[in-house]
């Protein structure tokens, strides 16, 4: 599999932009919001990640798929990352491919670090479907003599000594054989989990392949919905959010709700045949969609001002879709840590959350199956 199979238009960036670092890690003066980051008009423009390499079942491969030979380092916080812990958990890959969940608080100088031994873990008290989601958040168990405290001390070490000049973002995986990070871009990785593992020691072959993200009879429609959600709403929300301009917020937030209205539409019209996207057949659209849709209300309707209406309000179709999916799936529900996520965009982006104090509210912060 090349990269070219990837569709996803552009980069996707980060929670909110982190103070740039040199090869040495050390800190730089921060400016929370560079201008690279925007055009012109004040809209956020996203850089691309810099790590794409491909996990290959093609023999001869350099990263060929074997079990125990890669790593996940992931947040609960971050959508992008998110992605990635809910395939490897649909597709059986647990005992596969490991994974270090960071501190859900990032700093705007000094990018994710790790959880120090015996630190708080930050549990999700709500906790009903949050069971998955307090393990392996610690520090790095791959480096432990290396001084890997930070993210960016990863970078550097997979750079090994070279310079790198793209930003330290989770999701990253991690190929302990050539100790070099193989991708950092999730919706590469996500297909590479998908597609390449089915084979590899340890997998159940039979679950693996009763999930299929990008079924072939479906690809060009999942290509289709992938490019207008990411840019209009998985990213969207962050135009809105980071907008420098009252008309570049304008634009992203009239973009992401007739986006939302389109989506309400098209659930409506597929629900009596099954809780996913396309009706019974769960894709990497409703991976994609849920990581934002599960922030949606808790936090994105607030401190990225996406208020004109909220999911449980103002979208019955697409609520009763993500309350399925939390609720029933274990690979949805078992990785959303609303703790890590909570705490992550309230008390960490202070740029727009100054005092840093987070909301008792949304209550619940996702609603029962059978409640409104
Ligand atoms: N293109 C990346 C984007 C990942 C990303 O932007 N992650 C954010 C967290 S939500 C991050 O680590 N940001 C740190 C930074 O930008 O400094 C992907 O989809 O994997």
């Amino acid at each position: 599999m090349t990269a070219t199979t990837n569709t996803e238009p552009g980069p996707l960036l980060s929670g909110l932009p982190t103070a740039q670092h040199d090869g040495n890690i050390q800190s730089t003066a921060a400016d929370p919001l560079p201008a690279k980051l925007f055009n012109e008009k004040g809209e956020l423009q996203r850089p691309a990640s810099q790590f794409r390499n491909w996990i290959s079942r093609v023999p001869g491969a350099r990263f060929s798929p074997e079990k125990g030979r890669y790593h996940l380092y992931v947040s609960y916080a971050c959508p992008w990352a998110h992605r990635t812990l809910i395939v490897r958990k649909l597709k059986g890959l647990e005992e596969v491919i490991g994974v270090t969940v960071v501190h859900w608080h990032m700093s705007m100088v000094d990018s994710w670090r790790f959880v120090r031994e015996g630190e708080d873990q930050g549990e999700d008290i709500e906790g009903k479907r949050g069971e998955d989601t307090n393990y392996n958040v610690g520090p790095d168990p791959l480096h432990i003599d290396q001084g890997v405290e930070r993210l960016p001390d990863l970078y550097r070490l997979a750079m090994k000594g070279g310079k790198y000049e793209g930003r330290f973002t989770v999701p990253v995986l991690w190929d302990k054989k050539e100790e070099t990070i193989v991708s950092n871009e999730s919706s590469e990785i996500l297909r590479m989990l998908d597609s390449e593992f089915e084979f590899v020691e340890g997998v159940d072959a039979t679950r693996y392949k009763s999930v299929d993200l990008y079924p072939k009879e479906l690809r060009q429609e999942i290509d289709e919905a992938n490019a207008w959600m990411y840019e209009r709403v998985n990213n969207g929300v962050y135009r809105c959010g980071m907008a420098k301009t009252q008309t570049a917020y304008h634009t992203a937030m009239t973009e992401l709700f007739s986006s939302l209205d389109r989506i309400e539409e098209h659930l409506s019209s597929v629900s009596s045949s099954g809780p996913y996207y396309f009706g019974n057949t769960l894709t990497e659209v409703d991976v994609r969609l849920y990581v934002t849709i599960v922030r949606f209300d808790p936090v994105y309707v607030n401190i990225f001002k996406t208020n004109k209406a909220m999911i449980r309000t103002g979208y019955p179709a697409i609520h009763k879709w993500l309350k399925g999916l939390y609720w029933n799936e274990k690979a949805f529900g078992g990785t959303t840590n609303m703790r890590h996520i909570k705490g992550h965009y309230f008390e960490s982006l202070t740029v727009l959350n100054p005092s840093g104090i987070v909301p008792e509210g949304p209550i619940p912060n996702v609603v029962g199956l059978d409640e409104r």
